[in-house]
Formats: structure tokens, C-alpha cells, sequence
């Protein structure tokens, strides 16, 4: 690996993947492929399930419950796991066992068949690259498996206990699509609230989507490499799942910052009282220069009766007002909160973050469905909606860039050209 290497973590028993050299950003730092894949269930017969793309597919004729774009994928997947699987499918899933899990304890388990079904030999190379990432803190029952293992129990227990806290969501456009095992970068990246890369996933024909790193920003020669494993934006919540699913606390500077402000308060429940919060936000926002890493500062800079944007609640409402005004209005309140809730991301994300240009994106979309909703022909209310747009539009591009093509064809990068063609002509 070119780009990075393997050191000890100074404290703590675990490794850390550190830039051996500048990283600028945008560029990718590591490729992990899949070792196995499973799509979620929504996902399946819409995309193809060896190399997740949507094409017109075809289905198995022997189980009729997998799906494939061509006879290269299939031919693929039969080798890797499905002719294990196959015939056996439809009883397995059916059974009483198989039904009695939670719809994430499904997934586990058809991921760990995929996994186990591959393969003979318990010294296999790649078992060993799964055997040896950390295990997860929690204590755990095998799954029911489609196909009975031709490694021992024990290897298997020992594969499925690595699950929990080094599986990936793999997503496209930042919509979960599946789960993945992709050991070298779960060896690799260990978690960070303020991350200075992200994962993204390449579809190509015959192939299981591969995992690539990229660096948001320019990282220095030995600086660690950190992945979100969760949204940072769970401010409450997400150090007591990294403490159940993945065993550790987080340190990082945004955790400091909520540690040190205690107890988020919770926001005003009434309609106006929230309004007013948002509007005290924009004229922060308005008056304070940030660079994106607010929270990695001192909460005592920040003001203390502004605290309750924070709460997952309060983030939560502002999401959905503006969801469910940005199509068909009214736009006033989508566009209210819409910037309110792009304060917030930008107070919480570290900078280039991923869901701050789609988010972006969204809301300039928002701004010309207004204009051609309303045909606005008070000149000076379109020019200003069109400016708003077209700022978004800038800064959706600038961000979205640095992560580059990711996930199915079509997407926000195609979305952004349209939509400056359309202001173009407009
Ligand atoms: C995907 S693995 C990371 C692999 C790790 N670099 C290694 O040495 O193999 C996830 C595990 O790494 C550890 N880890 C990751 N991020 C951490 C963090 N910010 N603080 C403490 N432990 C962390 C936890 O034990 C977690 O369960």
C-alpha cells in the first residue's frame, strides 16, 4: 500500500492506518474488495446480486430468489457460494429458525452463508484476513446458515463474532443497497466523529462492488486515516452504540465537545419557539465564520442557548419539515429549514462531508421546483431564488467533487449538470 501504512495506536491495544505521504483531497487511498455481499431485501430483483448494478436481470431458475444482469455474474456467484446455497434456499428461508431473527440478524446470517460457502480450507489466506480483525465486545449466537459449512463450528463462530463491529453498509448515493465484508478496510480505519475520508463503492460488470477510500481533504503525511462507522450526526447516541456494537469510546474532538456540554437540552416543543431557534442559528451562522469543525472547539465558544439545535430531535424535525415541503411546498418553510438544517450539517460534519453536498443539492432542487411551481414572474423574487439556487448548486458541485463517481450511473454529479443546464436557459 502505496498510500498508507499500519501502526500501532499510541494508548490503546488496536492499529491505526496512517498517511505515509500528502493525500490530496479527493484522491483514493485504498480499494477493498468484497470478500461477501448481501443485498438488503428491498434491494432484491431490482439489482444484480453479484455486482449490484440495475440492469434488466434474470432470475435463478433453481431458487428463483437471486437475480443476475448477465451470465458472467451468475457464472460468478455460482462458483463463489450459490451453487451451495441454491437448492437449499427456499427451505431455509422458510424455516422457523430463519423467520425468528430480526430483519438485521437476516442479513448477518445470508451474509455469513455467502461467507462460509466459499469455502474448504480453514488456512485459507482470506479467512485469516477476517480471523484476524478485532472482535466485536458482545457475546454471540450463530445464525442459522444456508448450507452446512465444510469449515469447523468454531471457525465459523470465530468469522461471524468479527461481524458486528467490521461490516459495511455498502451504499450508493448514500442509500444503504447491501452489507459487505471487506477485510482490508476494516483492518485498516478505525473510527472518527470529525472523519478525514469516507467510503464509496465502484458497480462493474462480473465484479462485487469494491470499496474505496477517499481523502475529503488534504491529509499530512502521518496522520491517521479515519472512516465514520455511523452518522456523526447522532450526537446523543452514537457513543453508546460504539460502546455495545463496537467496544470502544470515542475520543474524538466532537465527542470532547459533547462530553463537555453534558446534556444536550431539548429543543422547545412548540412550532414558533422552533422557528425562532432556527432563526438565531442562521444569524449565528451569519455573524461567526466556521470552517466546519465547530465541534471541534471549546463548547464554551459556543452560544449556550443555542445548544439545543444539537438534539437528535431537533435535527430529526428539521429533516423532515423540509422533506416534506421541498416537492410541493410550501416553499417558504422548506427553504426555512432547508438552510437551517445545511447550518446544522455544516456545524457537525467535518468538511467535504458527503451528505452536506447532497443535502446542498437537495436544496437547490427545492429552489427550482419553486420556480417552476410557481412561475414566480416578479422578476426580483425569481432572480433571488435563482441566485440561492445557483449558490447551492456551486457549493453541492465543490463538495460532491471530492468524492467523485460513486454508486449507480446516474446520481447527484449528473443531477448538478442538469440542473445548471436548466439555470442556463432559464
Ligand atoms: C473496523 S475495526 C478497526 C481495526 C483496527 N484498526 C485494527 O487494529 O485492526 C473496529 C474496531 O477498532 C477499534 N476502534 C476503531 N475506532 C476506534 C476509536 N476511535 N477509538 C477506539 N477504538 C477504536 C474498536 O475496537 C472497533 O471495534
Amino acid at each position: 500500500m502505496a498510500s498508507v501504512q499500519l501502526e500501532p495506536h499510541t494508548g490503546s491495544g488496536r492499529s491505526q492506518a496512517v498517511a505515509r505521504k500528502v493525500l490530496p483531497a479527493g484522491c483514493v487511498i485504498v480499494s477493498s474488495p468484497a470478500l461477501a455481499t448481501a443485498l438488503l431485501p428491498q434491494e432484491k430483483g431490482k439489482r444484480c446480486d453479484t455486482c449490484y448494478r440495475i440492469l434488466p436481470l434474470h432470475r435463478c431458475t433453481g431458487c428463483a430468489a437471486y437475480w443476475y444482469c448477465s451470465t458472467d455474474c451468475q457464472t460468478t456467484q455460482w462458483q463463489l457460494h450459490h451453487k451451495r446455497i441454491c437448492k437449499r434456499f427456499a427451505q431455509y428461508t422458510s424455516s422457523v429458525a430463519f423467520q425468528a431473527l430480526a430483519s438485521h440478524e437476516k442479513m448477518d446470517a445470508l451474509l455469513l452463508s455467502h461467507l462460509v460457502a466459499q469455502f474448504t480450507d480453514a488456512n485459507d489466506d482470506r479467512l485469516t484476513h477476517v480471523t484476524c480483525l478485532l472482535p466485536g465486545p458482545a457475546e454471540i449466537s450463530l445464525p442459522p446458515l444456508a448450507c452446512s459449512p465444510r469449515i469447523s463450528d468454531s471457525l465459523v463462530k470465530d468469522l461471524y463474532s468479527r461481524f458486528g463491529n467490521n461490516n459495511f453498509v455498502i451504499h450508493s448515493h448514500l442509500s444503504g443497497v447491501g452489507h459487505g465484508v471487506f477485510p482490508l478496510a476494516s483492518r485498516l480505519f478505525n473510527h472518527s466523529c470529525l472523519p478525514n475520508a469516507a467510503a464509496k463503492y465502484r458497480l462493474s460488470a462480473s465484479n462485487m462492488p469494491i470499496m474505496e477510500v477517499v481523502a475529503l481533504r488534504d491529509i499530512s503525511p502521518g496522520e491517521e486515516i479515519c472512516l465514520p462507522y455511523l452518522d456523526p450526526a447522532l450526537l446523543q447516541t452514537r457513543q453508546q452504540i460504539f460502546r455495545l456494537t463496537y467496544g470502544f469510546e470515542c475520543h474524538c474532538l466532537s465527542c470532547l465537545f459533547v462530553e463537555r456540554v453534558g446534556r444536550i437540552p431539548e429543543p422547545p416543543p412548540d412550532e414558533r419557539d422552533r422557528k425562532d431557534l432556527a432563526r438565531r442559528l442562521k444569524q449565528f451562522m451569519e455573524a461567526t465564520p466556521h470552517d466546519g469543525l465547530t465541534l471541534s472547539n471549546d463548547p464554551a465558544s459556543f452560544p449556550s442557548d443555542l445548544l439545543a439545535i444539537f438534539h437528535e430531535s431537533f435535527i430529526t424535525y428539521a429533516a423532515e419539515t423540509f422533506r416534506n415541503a421541498s416537492h410541493d411546498g410550501p416553499y417558504s418553510t422548506a427553504f426555512d429549514w432547508g438552510e437551517s438544517l445545511g447550518h446544522l450539517y455544516r456545524l457537525i460534519y467535518p468538511p467535504n462531508y458527503p451528505q452536506i453536498g447532497m443535502h446542498l443539492l437537495e436544496l437547490a432542487k427545492t429552489y427550482w421546483n419553486s420556480i417552476v411551481a410557481q412561475h414566480l414572474d416578479s422578476g426580483g423574487e425569481e432572480n433571488e431564488v435563482k441566485q440561492h439556487c445557483r449558490s447551492h448548486l456551486k457549493h453541492a458541485k465543490e463538495n460532491l467533487q471530492i468524492l467523485g463517481a460513486e454508486g449507480d450511473d446516474d446520481g447527484p454529479l449528473i443531477e448538478i449538470q442538469t440542473l445548471e443546464t436548466l439555470l442556463q436557459d432559464a
